[in-house]
């Protein structure tokens, strides 16, 4: 289990964070509490830059690499195009030598190069970390940037034998939830896929229609922005991902434009929402974390003129710049007020001195989208991509790169503790709540009345988000009886050594009692001493042994029965004893007088009513344990196997 997730007191935080895809479930039941009191995790946008190869055009016109890069630095350096006419369309501007500095930068450019930057090391250098960000609760955002045509596609969703960050990212994500090693957690994975279009939002998970169908962005308070009606999927393995990212992609709007045979025509979102839930044996406590991982392709700046775009191209053309000039000026308003300072709604907070920018997230559906990711509860990334012979399109893309790095994000651990109790109360109210929508859906769906199809939409929702709480309530609980079971299996061994045990000490005290009750008495040796090794004259004549003759006579007066061999005599009134009891005997008395015998005789009862006490208390545990089992075999009814398997009965 990690510790972590059970170093923070329940209900000490309530970061319950937005999605543009699923409202947080807790939104749907309580109000968003004001403050998050969960650490803050506060730190800039991480900025890298990776440069393509020549594609078969650049190739054809024999184009100059305009691009440096210098692995010890981290540093990109943009030279002007040798030929004055090359590298843009505004070649005829003074254009001079640029160096930017970024988190990383990738040389992807030529692979006989040794600091080539394979898809493999891309993800290995950030992508690979912002998992560990999501396993540890933090919503994350990678997105790429650049002109049409400069890999951001190849970077994102790479192809089928080179695969790019989305489906890397998916496969580690479920190599890891199969190897978690304690039985106590389960994963709940749900992915969502839509494209902005012109302007609209759609769903890549669903087939297209003529006309189609556009999904509505809401804002709400306890769920920030979210797309209503989008389709949450959820996928229990990587190929379940995978055979969605197929549909998403074919679904999504390309065209052959000159800069590119398959030019991404929209801004493709793909979302990612991981729930973890750890279960305690000890609290019956639930922990849960959620973490969203949005990996967005954005559609690639152009300008008309290289494009030579006419009709549709130049209409999608003009609102891909739109949205991306709006993209700019967010990214410029949050890297001029660090990005922190702001309210959640983007105004600047008041009271701070100094001035700061209004953010215009709501100016494009885009930015509107992405607010969280950009400005608040989001560790996030940006991949600037760039070809390698286009000047002012190059510089362009890294002075958008230069200024994202001055952006600070808050991310908190987005984490919620629930006791079993209060689930238990939470599932009961959420049926009775579903019931009652659900009368409500039908009656307004009976009235059909335009308004009110918004509400039903929004009850849909509602129930969809509960249905899914009941689903994981469920898991939780088979975590429990798996937890359960694993522990079950611990004890065995434990349970069958106690059980050894406490038969080995039932034998000795059976032994230790029967020594009480059936003292040997040994005839006295010849010469001056007893058997006891004491002088004859010494011995006192009233001797008393437990099982002597009731008339008082003195031991040397006794006739003892004579056993083995006549050397140990056994006052035997029980009827007779094994003979390792016999010859337990026989050492006791030869080893000692009667004085001590009795002083042992004292200890061994107390011993025996020690071991007596002890192997009571662990039948009683043993019996409790059995109970508590058995208690929660009755509470989640199934595991039935198991639990047979384990004695409960
Ligand atoms: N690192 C790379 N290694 C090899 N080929 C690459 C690399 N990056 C891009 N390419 C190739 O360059 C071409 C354009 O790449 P891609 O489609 O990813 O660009 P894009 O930025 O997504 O374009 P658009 O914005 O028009 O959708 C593709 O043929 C792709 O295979």
């Amino acid at each position: 289990m990690d510790p972590r997730m059970y170093a923070r007191s329940p209900y000490d935080s309530y970061a319950y964070g937005s999605s543009a895809s699923t409202p947080s479930m807790r939104g749907a039941y309580e109000p968003a509490p004001e403050q998050h009191t969960m650490p803050e995790d506060s730190a800039n946008v991480k900025v890298v830059v990776r440069v393509r190869g020549f594609v078969k055009r650049e190739r054809e016109r024999r184009a100059q690499c305009l691009i440096r890069m210098d692995p010890r630095v981290q540093s990109t350096t943009l030279q002007p195009p040798a030929d004055a006419s090359d590298g843009g369309p505004h070649s005829h501007k003074s254009r001079e030598e640029k160096t930017f500095t970024f988190d990383k930068s990738f040389w992807s450019h030529n692979e006989s190069d040794p600091h080539y930057a394979h898809q493999e090391d891309v993800y290995r250098s950030f992508g690979e970390e912002f998992l560990d960000h999501n396993f540890d609760g933090y919503h994350t955002c990678i997105f790429a940037y650049g002109q049409t045509g400069s890999g951001k596609s190849y970077t994102m969703m790479g192809t089928p034998e080179q695969p790019g960050l989305i489906p890397r990212t998916c496969e580690t994500l479920f190599e890891r939830i199969q190897n978690e090693p304690s039985p106590n957690t389960t994963y709940n994975v749900h992915v969502s896929y839509f494209e902005v279009y012109n302007e609209h939002v759609r769903d890549l998970l669903v087939p297209r229609t003529n006309p189609p169908y556009y999904l509505k962005i809401r804002e709400s308070m306890t769920d920030g922005v979210y797309v209503q009606g989008l389709t949450d999927a959820p996928v229990k393995c990587y190929a379940d991902v995978e055979r969605l990212m197929k549909i998403g992609d074919l679904n999504r709007t390309t065209a052959s434009t000159k800069m590119n045979d398959t030019s991404s025509r929209s801004h493709a979102v793909f979302t990612i929402n991981l729930k973890q839930m750890q279960h305690s044996l000890m609290t019956d406590e639930t922990i849960e974390r959620s973490a969203r991982m949005r990996l967005v392709d954005l559609a690639g700046s152009e300008r008309a003129k290289s494009t030579e775009a006419t009709g549709q191209r130049l209409v999608e053309g003009g609102k891909i710049n739109k949205s991306l000039t709006t993209l700019g000026r967010v990214i410029a308003a949050l890297a001029q007020n660090g990005g922190s300072g702001m309210s959640g709604d983007g105004r600047p907070r008041s009271g701070h001195g100094k001035r700061r920018d209004v953010v215009p997230y709501r100016d494009s559906v885009l930015t509107w989208l992405l607010k969280d990711s950009l400005g608040g509860n989001s560790k996030t990334a940006m991949v600037a991509c760039i070809a390698p012979a286009d000047y002012d399109e190059t510089l362009s893309t890294l002075r958008y790169a230069d200024q994202a790095k001055r952006i600070r994000t808050r991310a908190t651990v987005n984490q919620d503790s629930m006791s079993g109790a209060e689930r238990d109360a939470q599932i009961a109210a959420m049926a009775e709540q579903i019931r009652q929508l659900q009368t409500s859906v039908n009656t307004a769906a009976t009235r059909r009345r335009q308004e009110e199809a918004s509400e039903l939409d929004d009850y849909q929702r509602r129930v969809e988000v509960m249905q899914r709480l009941m689903e994981e309530t469920r898991q939780v609980s088979e975590a429990k009886i798996k937890a359960l079971t694993a522990e079950v299996e611990d004890l065995r061994p434990v349970n069958a050594a106690l059980r050894a045990e406490s038969e080995t000490l039932r034998r000795h005290l059976a032994l230790a009692l029967g020594e009480l009750k059936n003292p040997i008495v040994l005839p006295p040796m010849q010469g001056d001493v007893d058997l006891y090794g004491r002088p004859e004259d010494l011995l006192e004549p009233d001797l008393e042994y437990p099982d002597s003759d009731a008339s008082g006579s003195d031991a040397s007066d006794s006739e003892p029965s004579t056993l083995h061999g006549g050397n140990a005599t056994i006052s035997d009134t029980t009827g007779g004893l094994p003979n390792a009891i016999d010859d337990d005997k026989e050492n006791a008395v030869n080893s000692g007088g009667k004085a001590r015998e009795v002083s042992d005789a004292d200890e061994d009862e107390i011993l025996a009513a020690e071991l007596q006490a002890q192997a009571d208390d662990f039948l009683k545990d043993l019996g409790l344990f059995r109970r508590k089992v058995n208690d929660d075999y009755t509470r989640f009814g199934s595991g039935e196997a198991t639990l047979a398997e384990i004695g409960v009965n």
